[in-house]
């Protein structure tokens, strides 16, 4: 017995130490992750005290006013709206806005950001209150931003209103889910693949993504900063056309430049807005890496004939090497970093699932990711690049020549463009609205937006048909280019749509906003005299 006591004490002394070692990792990791955590509970609790409040304050007002009916107010244009607000006729104070505001906090779905409410307002938000507008109320985003669904473990899953079953589409798709709902008239988001275009084609509404920086970026929260070659824009969405232009006129006021001097002082060109010359427009109706939707096809079709019935020329565009454009210059451009920022800001916080597949990806130790990379190239090229790109540029040196490989990229597409001597061009947008949880299993499909943050020219998004049952039916027989697997979950996250709204973009070349603008008018003026398709 006394023989065996040693053995069995260093026994126990060695299969202790790593036992406890073991244990301390993992109490320390869980300290660690504690904190970001243990916020969200509490974050939780004040979103529903407020929602309360919000019941309250509207139940007094239905017994103060029981005739009111806010339903014409609701959906009078912004312009009218200002208009009836300017002669007093109405007193109402709502502008939505989910931007950097004082006393409140900006979470990008990330429990790291709660209760860290901001110490003034971005510089969006100062001049839109400076013109009279009261922000009322922050709306969702997808965790980190980083994601076209819009869902996290803070606030949950925004869906789309016009369809239960489908998301609003994100980042930024509280906005668009509430101003589809009619719970506002004007919101704003950021875009850096989509995330205003996105949710604005989903539910039906209008978005704008500026030029890069003709906006002030000033007081935004994001969870990845830093990026050059893909460029992240702040923009207006609205349920119309005229409402983006009114909040572009208001925000490229004399205070912009004067509050944010890395604004160029470019005010809204009015003369370009009202323009009625005829344009020269070039269009595509696939952009060969994602093969679109039978009704993103209808949509380009349809507008195109309108546009040519109203005496404009249109011209077919195909876009230049977009593989290499989508799958080095944008992915390696995301993540250059190797997605050490994200993963930093991820830290013990708990993983959305619209972020999982992503960041499991990046976790992976690069060897491994190097490995997988080999095994997928003949099976899934898609993903296998995907995973060479997640393990970032590496150097400085790299990084630069990243950068100079994107301009290079630009002045290419610009030089199409030009030789062919286009004003404009028209595209298909992403749609129809994906069931939940498909923006990260079909996320190649996000080329027909990325490719202009790449490129860092202004888009606009807006609704010109819906889809069909011809749609649907044309959809069953969808194949996609690659054959893979984020082709099979397109095809199946854009079913069961038959009624929701199809949308285009439209675009121009950089510092042309009001051109982009005066484009989407006549498309929408064009489209709203359309008779409504057969569902
Ligand atoms: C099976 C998992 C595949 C994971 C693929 C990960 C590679 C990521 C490549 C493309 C997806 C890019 C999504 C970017 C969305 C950006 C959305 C946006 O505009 N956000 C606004 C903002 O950043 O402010």
């Amino acid at each position: 017995m006394g023989s065996k006591m040693p053995g069995l004490v260093s026994l126990s002394y060695f299969l202790g130490v790593p036992f406890l070692l073991v244990l301390l990792g993992a109490a320390l990791l869980h300290w660690r992750q504690t904190p970001a955590r243990n916020k969200i509970p509490r974050a939780q609790k004040r979103r529903e005290k407020a929602l309360q409040q919000m019941e309250a304050l509207a139940q007094r007002l239905r017994q103060q006013e029981p005739d009111l009916d806010p339903k014409p107010i609701l959906e009078l244009p912004l312009l009218t709206l200002a208009q009836k607000l300017q002669d007093e006729e109405l007193s109402l104070e709502s502008v939505l806005c989910s931007y950097l505001e004082q006393g409140h906090d900006s979470t990008c779905g990330l429990a790291q950001f709660l209760e860290k409410p901001a110490a003034k307002d971005g510089i969006i938000v100062q001049i839109l209150k400076a013109q009279g507008a009261i922000p009322f109320v922050k709306t969702n985003v997808a965790q980190t931003l980083f994601s076209f669904d819009c869902s996290n473990p803070i606030y949950g899953q925004t869906l789309n209103p016009l369809n239960l079953q489908k998301t609003s589409g994100g980042s930024s798709g509280g906005e668009g889910a509430l101003l589809a709902g009619r719970g506002s008239i004007l919101g704003f988001g950021t875009d850096t693949g989509g995330s205003i275009r996105i949710p604005a084609s989903f539910c039906g509404i209008c978005g704008l993504k500026p030029t890069g920086f003709r906006l002030s970026y000033s007081g935004i929260a994001s969870a990845v900063k830093g990026k050059k070659s893909v460029t992240t824009m702040a923009g207006p969405m609205a349920l119309d056309v005229e409402s983006l232009v009114l909040s572009l006129k208001v925000l490229l006021s004399e205070d912009m430049h004067q509050l944010d001097p890395t604004v160029p002082p470019i005010p809204f060109r009015e003369e370009v807005y009202f323009s009625k010359r005829l344009l020269r427009i070039g269009y595509y109706e696939s952009d060969g890496f994602t093969q679109p939707s039978p009704s993103m096809v209808r949509a380009v079709r349809l507008t195109t004939g309108l546009l040519q019935d109203a005496g404009h020329e249109v011209i077919p565009f195909s876009i230049p090497q977009i593989e290499y454009a989508m799958q080095h210059l944008y992915k390696g451009g995301l993540n250059a970093d190797g997605g050490a920022t994200l993963l930093e800001k991820l830290e013990g916080d708990l993983v959305d699932p619209c972020m999982k597949g992503t960041v499991t990806l990046l976790r992976l130790p690069d060897l491994l990711k190097c490995l997988l990379a080999r095994i997928l190239k003949h099976t899934n090229p898609r993903l296998s690049k995907t995973l060479e790109e997640l393990r970032g540029v590496g150097t400085p040196k790299k990084l630069w020549e990243q950068h100079s490989k994107v301009e290079k990229y630009q002045h290419e597409f610009i030089a199409k463009w030009r030789s062919l001597d286009l004003d404009v061009l028209l595209a298909p947008a992403l749609d129809p609205a994906f069931y939940i949880s498909y923006p990260a299993k079909a996320s190649e499909s996000m080329s027909y937006m990325g490719l202009y943050n790449l490129l860092n020219f202004p888009v606009g998004v807006l609704p010109v048909t819906r889809v069909t049952v011809e749609d649907e039916k044309e959809l069953a027989f969808y194949k996609g280019y690659y054959g893979d697997t984020f082709d099979k979950n397109f095809q199946e996250a854009v079913r069961g749509s038959t009624g929701l709204p199809v949308a285009v973009q439209c675009i121009a070349l950089p510092w042309e906003e009001e051109l982009c603008l005066r484009f989407m008018k006549e498309v929408e003026t064009l489209t709203k005299n359309q008779k409504e398709p057969k569902e």
